[in-house]
């Protein structure tokens, strides 16, 4: 596809560089650029993949926002910020867009690098109204007259951090519009009360009804002159008991709550904003929309059309590579199968997972044992102190997060579950460096974290038969917590579904006996590791050990090395600063070993964007990182 045909195809949105660009049109022609907007987000995410549903299911809300506010001096805030396509095409970056979550190109998510209409940069969820009340603050502090506008997902709204803000936003009075776009949907189903009581006031024609007339007999909505703010006081209180009798969540935290109004109709958008813009304090409009709205096969499926992929945008067909039956299992299924396979044998197993049952193949646990796995919603702070609940009591839970929002959970970790030596098995999905989500999603820290965690085993598998036997191994139970991590993607073993064999804790093993170097590899980089060894073999003798944990350390194989090899590789898919690496240095040093040890993985950096094997690249511990590194040790001997 070449962009350069964009201004044959989108004879609106080709005009709009910029949101004072969209302010120039009519509101009659508002409802062309959101098919424009539809149609661009199309035709470039079907070639270069990335979410797609979210993004769709917000363009009237965006058009109507950046119509209606002065973005950027009025601060516009995403949540997670996988839904702010439209928002990067209205706002001079429709002509890079192609470049979407490429190396060296454009941030997936809103990022305040990249633009100055990303007042906050994004990627985990449920931040948007705590940042967005900072703002609001900021402004009310320095006499400005800047508004400020949180948009948060029904999904995102379920996380704990939301809740925080919404307290916090009650009791500061700051002036700010929180929008809750309400599409039911997570990637997968929403779960919860919430998600039900969101539902139900969404269902309620007579709560409906008896709202949309309180709110025309004030002159709030429909563009009529707001009332005398007397009247409106007045009719607030009647609002108030009335909604309160209904038991309005938001009302009863002292937050207006304005809705539900349809999200795809963009002119009833834009005229309810423009009315409720101006009222002091904080307000909750509840904007109801269809994930994937606009192309059928999205609203049908939307997990799957979440992030799809690439896919012929005609037929709805997603691509699937033809060897791909041939190829080794994806990580996160043979943790999902696995789980499944233990569960059978130990009823005791149970699975918890914070939203993420398709990324984390906890889905076929789910299936399987619907009582014995649970999905929390976005909490994954909930997730683990859940988890720990459970291990009192005779539990073995499997608890399943990606590696980079377990850092929401890191105390709970600690307090909850480490200190009381609790039993539960954690499952880091996403263990390294994930790829195009980029710095707000790579794995890059569990190894360090977790390795200061008292009492906690930290284990990484090399390959499935690995992932499944520290699984096997870790549900057996009495070792306290026990982490196993793995990367995203495929392992490298087609024929894994081997027989269980319980691990040694604390044990590593030779790979491959050298003479003159050692390189010792934590998890599923070691197969990056094996290449370098293979291609080297004529040149340079290399042992290779695969740790396999990082906590306890294989202290007795780490001396046999200490005193074969002078010249020492660790090579980690994680933070080289307190990761794998540095306890090896920190043990080397206990035993005073004198040779050169050198650290590859992840640097003192956030890394973007890229492929996979572009940032293992960028890092220096691929194949031909590490081939460098061995010959650069080799130059210097
Ligand atoms: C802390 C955290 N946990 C999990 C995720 C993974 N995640 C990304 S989007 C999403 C669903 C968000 O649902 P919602 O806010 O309703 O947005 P929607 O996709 O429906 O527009 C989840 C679970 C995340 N980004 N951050
Ligand atoms: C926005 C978000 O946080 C998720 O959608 C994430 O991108 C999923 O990553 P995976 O594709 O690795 O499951
Ligand atoms: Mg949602």
């Amino acid at each position: 596809m070449t962009f350069m045909k964009t201004e044959t195809y989108y004879p609106l949105l080709s005009q709009i560089n910029s949101p004072d660009d969209l302010k120039k049109l009519k509101k009659t022609q508002l409802e062309q650029v959101c098919v424009e907007l539809r149609e661009f987000i199309i035709d470039i995410v079907s070639c270069n993949p990335g979410h797609f549903g979210a993004s769709l299911g917000v363009v009237e809300l965006t058009v109507a926002l950046h119509y209606i506010f002065n973005t950027p001096e009025d601060n516009l805030v995403w949540d997670v910020g996988h839904q702010a396509y439209a928002h990067k095409l209205l706002t001079g970056r429709r002509d890079k867009f192609h470049t979407n979550r490429k190396y060296k190109g454009l941030s997936g998510f809103p990022k305040r690098a990249e633009s100055p209409y990303d007042c906050f940069g994004v990627g985990h969820a449920s931040t948007s109204i705590s940042a967005a009340l900072g703002m609001a603050v900021a402004a009310k502090l320095s006499n400005s007259e800047k508004q400020t506008v949180a948009v948060i997902g029904d999904g995102s709204l379920t996380g704990g951090l939301a809740f925080e803000g919404l307290n916090n936003a009650a009791m500061n009075k700051a002036n700010i519009l929180i929008i809750l776009n309400d599409n039911n949907m997570a990637i997968d189903p929403v779960t919860g009360g919430l998600n039900k009581y969101l539902v139900d006031i969404t269902s309620s024609k007579t709560y409906n009804r008896m709202k949309q007339d309180i709110w025309k007999a004030l002159g709030v909505l429909d563009g009529v002159k707001p009332s005398p703010r007397s009247v409106i006081q007045n009719m607030e209180n009647s609002i108030k008991s009335f909604i309160l009798k209904e038991g309005n969540i938001f009302e009863s935290l002292d937050i207006r709550y304005f809705g539900p109004v349809d999200g795809h109709d963009v002119k009833r958008l834009i005229n309810v904003i423009d009315d409720i813009k101006d009222l002091p304090g904080p307000r909750l409009l509840h904007v109801v929309t269809q994930k994937g709205k606009g192309y059928e096969y999205a609203e049908k499926e939307q997990t799957i059309w979440h992030a799809p992929g690439v896919f012929d945008k005609e037929t709805g067909v997603i691509a699937k590579n033809p060897e791909d039956k041939h190829k080794p299992p994806k990580f996160q299924d043979v943790f999902g199968h696995t789980l499944v396979e233990l569960a059978e044998k130990n009823e005791k197993i149970v699975g918890i997972t914070p939203a993420m049952p398709s990324g984390s193949s906890m889905n076929i646990m789910m299936k399987a044992f619907p009582d014995r796995s649970f999905d929390v919603g976005i909490a994954e702070g909930h997730a683990v102190t859940f988890s720990a609940g459970l291990a009192t009591k005779g539990y073995m839970p499997f608890c399943n997060i990606y590696s980079t929002f377990m850092q929401r959970a890191y105390d709970n970790v600690i307090h909850d579950v480490a200190l009381q030596n609790l039993d539960v098995v954690f499952c880091l999905d996403r263990g390294g460096l994930v790829g195009a989500d980029g710095a707000t999603h790579h794995g890059a820290f569990d190894l360090a974290y977790f390795r200061c965690i008292p009492n906690m085993i930290v284990a990484a598998p090399l390959n499935e038969v690995e992932l499944r036997n520290m699984m096997y191994t870790a549900q057996l139970g009495g070792y306290g917590p026990f982490s196993i991590r793995y990367p995203r993607g495929r392992g490298i073993l087609v024929d894994w579904k081997q027989p269980f064999t319980k691990m040694e804790i604390g044990k590593g093993r030779e790979l491959v006996v050298g003479a003159d170097i050692a390189i010792l590899s934590i998890g599923a980089i070691g197969v990056e590791v094996a290449k370098a060894v293979t291609d080297l073999e004529n040149e340079v003798s290399i042992g290779h050990y695969d740790m396999r944990f990082v906590k306890p350390l294989d202290k007795e194989l780490l001396d046999t090395i200490f005193s074969k090899y002078e010249r020492i590789i660790t090579v980690e898919d994680g933070t080289v600063i307190g990761g794998f690496g540095s306890a090896v240095i920190d043990y080397a040093m206990e035993k005073g070993y004198k040779g050169e040890i050198r650290l590859l993985g992840i640097p003192d950096k956030f890394i973007e964007q890229g492929t996979q094997a572009e940032l293992y690249h960028e890092c220096g511990y691929d194949k031909d990182g590490i081939i460098t590194t061995v010959r650069e040790m080799q130059r210097s001997k």
